[in-house]
């Protein structure tokens, strides 16, 4: 049997067992590339398409091959890559898949969106892994639902995923819209008559739709109802779908039944609130992107301290960079005079408890005594040195550190006084409290004097 009878009973063993519609959608770009000896190699169009296909056809595909070509035989999957779209013939080289001339970028995306720069830890992991895993394995989670609240690396984890995509398929076509665009441009179609044209874009044209800031639907039934038909579309056509929104799909509030129950179809993964550990390794992931050199405890001082959101972490961080490249200093009271509106009043109490434990176990007592206001004479020098950390090392006022161990202002100022006294005067007492200030910065960040 020549080459291309034997590519020829391959396909016609393959459509015998498929649907006609199954074949419509997922065959179409479906070819035989090459045979060798009992191994097929066939040839997707798309990515997306070669992931969907193995997953779900890979007992029928072996099926037909056994049938076709001999038992046992085996098979692989590869797509289509753009040589050199600059000089793309007419003419197309038997069995290749068609590709377009250019990149069919529906919506920009932004470079600066990479897997490689979001931090992972905890609060993100699930949505991480998921999406990074969809983008190496298109089709094997649809739809997928993320969720958070506003600034938490929603557009960034699903942008990364699309650079990613890309990246390895620029033939793709990826649409990235917020719902509100979605929703404008299909009342222009309507307006102006031309819902087919619209209809044609989102649910013909399209091999990954990811929609943002769902949750801006509610009540606008229309829309849904649009929506809700493009979904099914893409979906029955096993192209990708991500929403994404500010809360669960049982939370979406005048939301139709059937549209909330298709987001819940598939994978639904929320990022949840990044501890001060995250807020801080984002931080500091700002501070090296940048090229910045800003001292890490005042970027945990910063972690422990914002309030709100990823993204106004890292606003507050680049201020930061900005001030020292111009002025060239900053210690914890300049920062809290730049970043006053987005830090919280509050000192972080969890740090102040690091440093007294540290501090305790130095002295062989313990955090409860210090702070219990014991008279016990090593433990009074474990308070003293305490509060001497957090004035002169942490930027903290005499005010507050006397709020935390329940002594007046003067009592506070005096014992700091005490303690650089001692300092100058004793050798021995002055490598302690280095040797302390080395074990600070391991657990609590570095002072900044
Ligand atoms: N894990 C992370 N690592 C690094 N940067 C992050 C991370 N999460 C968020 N960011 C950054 O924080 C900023 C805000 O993130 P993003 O816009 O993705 O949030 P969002 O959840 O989509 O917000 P919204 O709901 O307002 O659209 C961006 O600059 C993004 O790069």
């Amino acid at each position: 049997m020549d080459n291309v009878d034997i590519k020829e009973k391959i396909m016609s063993a393959l459509k015998e067992k498929v649907s006609r519609q199954q074949w419509e959608h997922w065959f179409i770009d479906f070819y035989v590339k090459r045979v060798e000896g009992t191994h097929v190699v066939f040839e997707v169009g798309n990515l997306f398409l070669k992931g969907y296909i193995e997953k779900k056809f890979d007992k029928v595909i072996k099926k037909a091959i056994a049938e076709a070509v001999s038992q046992g035989a085996t098979y692989e999957i590869v797509y289509a890559q753009i040589v050199n779209p600059e000089n793309f013939e007419d003419e197309v080289p038997e069995n290749v898949a068609l590709v377009r001339k250019k990149p069919v970028l529906i919506t920009p995306l932004n470079p600066k969106y990479r897997f490689d720069n979001f931090v992972v830890d905890e609060f993100n992991q699930f949505a991480y892994n998921l999406l990074l895993e969809a983008a190496k394995k298109p089709g094997t989670y649809n739809p997928i639902f993320i969720y958070s609240e506003a600034g938490m690396g929603k557009t960034h984890l699903v942008q990364a995923y699309g650079n990613y995509l890309l990246s390895q398929n620029p033939d793709l076509r990826f649409a990235y819209l917020t719902s509100e665009s979605f929703m404008n441009e299909l009342i222009t179609k309507l307006k102006s008559g031309n819902m087919e044209e619209f209809r044609e874009r989102y649910r013909k044209k399209i091999d990954v739709l990811v929609i943002d800031d769902i949750q801006f639907l509610a009540g606008k039934k229309g829309v849904q109802i649009e929506l809700f038909h493009t979904f099914n579309t893409l979906y029955e056509a096993g192209k990708q779908i991500i929403v994404c929104s500010d809360r669960s799909p049982k939370e979406l509030k005048d939301f139709q039944d059937r549209v909330i129950s298709r987001f819940q179809m598939g994978v639904v993964a929320q990022i949840k609130t990044p501890s001060q550990e995250a807020m801080y390794k984002i931080a500091k992931k700002v501070v090296d992107d940048e090229k910045a050199d800003i001292d890490d405890g005042i970027l945990r001082y910063v972690a422990a301290h914002i309030r709100g959101s990823i993204r106004i972490l890292k606003g507050a961080v680049i201020k930061l960079i900005a001030y020292k490249s111009m002025y060239g200093e900053l210690n914890i009271s300049i920062v809290k005079s730049i970043l006053r509106d987005v830090l919280t009043e509050d000192t972080s109490t969890s740090s102040e408890g690091d440093i007294v434990d540290v501090i305790a176990k130095t002295f062989k007592t313990t955090k409860d005594d210090i702070l219990s206001g014991s008279r016990d004479r090593n433990t009074s020098l474990a308070r003293q040195v305490c509060m001497y950390f957090m004035v002169k090392k942490y930027g903290l006022s005499t005010r507050k550190v006397g709020e935390i161990f329940n002594k007046t202002h003067p009592s506070v100022i005096n014992s700091v006084k005490s303690i650089e006294k001692k300092l100058e005067n004793e050798k021995d007492f002055a490598l302690l409290l280095r040797s302390i200030e080395k074990e600070l910065q391991k657990s609590v960040g570095k002072a900044y004097s």
